[in-house]
């Protein structure tokens, strides 16, 4: 288990030891860990080294997420240590990873996913349907800003940045009436009891990939995809195959509102929901499909067909104008 394949190309620091690329906020350390940790569970003996690597996302705090661009933007330097061997596994937020990458990169293991869904955190008011007209709430998400202005179009959507902490912090001190962020986030950093409503599906769809994580590494170094592979949920991966591949095919480069929910369904199947909006969420695509779960690529692309076939394009293109 800890001998050097003799095909892969990566020098180690030493038999027994991976290094995992991460972030260093305190989501990106958690989700590093929890991987460190399951993977010295499953392999004793083995030694595994963080290496906090910042991105273009941790250096630039302030401009709005949709302004920098986006794509890649908390992955890609992480990415490039893989790529030149300072590293030998990297874990993202899936939601944070692009659809397209390097040939050269797999995803050696999609671990359970934690919950999907997005979390309001509105400690006066506390849902959705009570906030007063006009009430102002943080987020830095096109398709969060989509979806909220979709449900009450009287909100005052605030574009706001920042960690985990940082934006809880705005809606608990009082700055903003509330804020929206992934439930798994705080989940994660022990931060859930602060939610006061889920906004789950089917009202409210996650980002494609909310809630998972995508464990990368080379696809030629045999040796770190063995030990990852007993990380890998099928369930999981098989529901985020599906919701990237809508997302691959109907981006042209641009960050989209655009919310999706695969999962396994009780009929030995899986089910794909996406939604598709305009910036100002005024209108709504809905298409939802279910197929065989050996084939979760093409009912990521039957979806998407289904959505050009409805118009998805004019509204995406209107997204890339905000
Ligand atoms: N870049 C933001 C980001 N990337 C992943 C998560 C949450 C964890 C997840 O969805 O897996 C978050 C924070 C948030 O959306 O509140």
């Amino acid at each position: 288990m800890t001998a050097i394949d003799a095909t892969s190309v990566d020098a180690r620091p030493g038999p027994g030891t991976i290094r995992i690329g991460t972030r260093g906020s305190q989501l990106a350390r958690w989700q590093s860990e929890w991987v460190s940790a399951r993977l010295r569970e499953l392999h004793p003996g083995l030694r595994v080294e963080l290496v906090e690597i910042k991105t273009q996302g941790d250096r630039d705090r302030n401009s709005p997420l949709a302004a920098i661009g986006g794509i890649g933007l908390f992955t890609k330097e992480i990415q490039r240590a893989l790529l030149d061997s300072t590293v030998e596994v990297a874990v993202h937020s899936l939601k944070d990873l692009p659809t397209q990458g390097s040939e050269e990169l797999i995803l050696g293991a999609v671990p359970v996913r934690e919950d999907a869904a997005d979390a309001l955190i509105a400690p006066v008011h506390r849902t959705l349907e009570a906030l007063p007209p006009g009430a102002t709430i943080g987020t830095g998400s096109l398709r969060r800003r989509a979806q909220l202005l979709h449900a009450r179009p009287d909100l005052q959507v605030v574009g706001i940045r920042g960690n985990v902490e940082t934006r809880l912090n705005q809606a608990l001190s009082g700055t903003l009436d509330g804020v929206v962020l992934a439930e798994a986030g705080l989940r994660r950093l022990g931060l859930a009891g602060h939610v006061t409503q889920r906004l789950g599906p089917p009202l409210f769809l996650p980002a494609v990939g909310q809630g998972a994580l995508g464990i990368e590494c080379r696809a030629l170094d045999a040796s770190t995809r063995a030990l990852l592979a007993p990380l890998d949920d099928p369930g999981t991966r098989r529901a985020v195959i599906a919701e990237r591949r809508t997302l691959a095919e109907l981006e042209g480069g641009c960050m989209i509102p655009l919310a999706a929910w695969g999962r396994d369904t009780d009929d030995g199947l899986m089910a794909l929901d996406v939604a598709v909006f305009d910036p100002d969420g005024l209108e709504r695509l809905f298409v939802s499909a279910t197929g065989p779960r050996d084939n979760p690529d093409s009912l990521g692309r039957q979806v998407a067909e289904q959505l050009r076939a409805q118009g998805a394009d004019r509204l995406l293109q209107r997204g890339s104008h905000p």
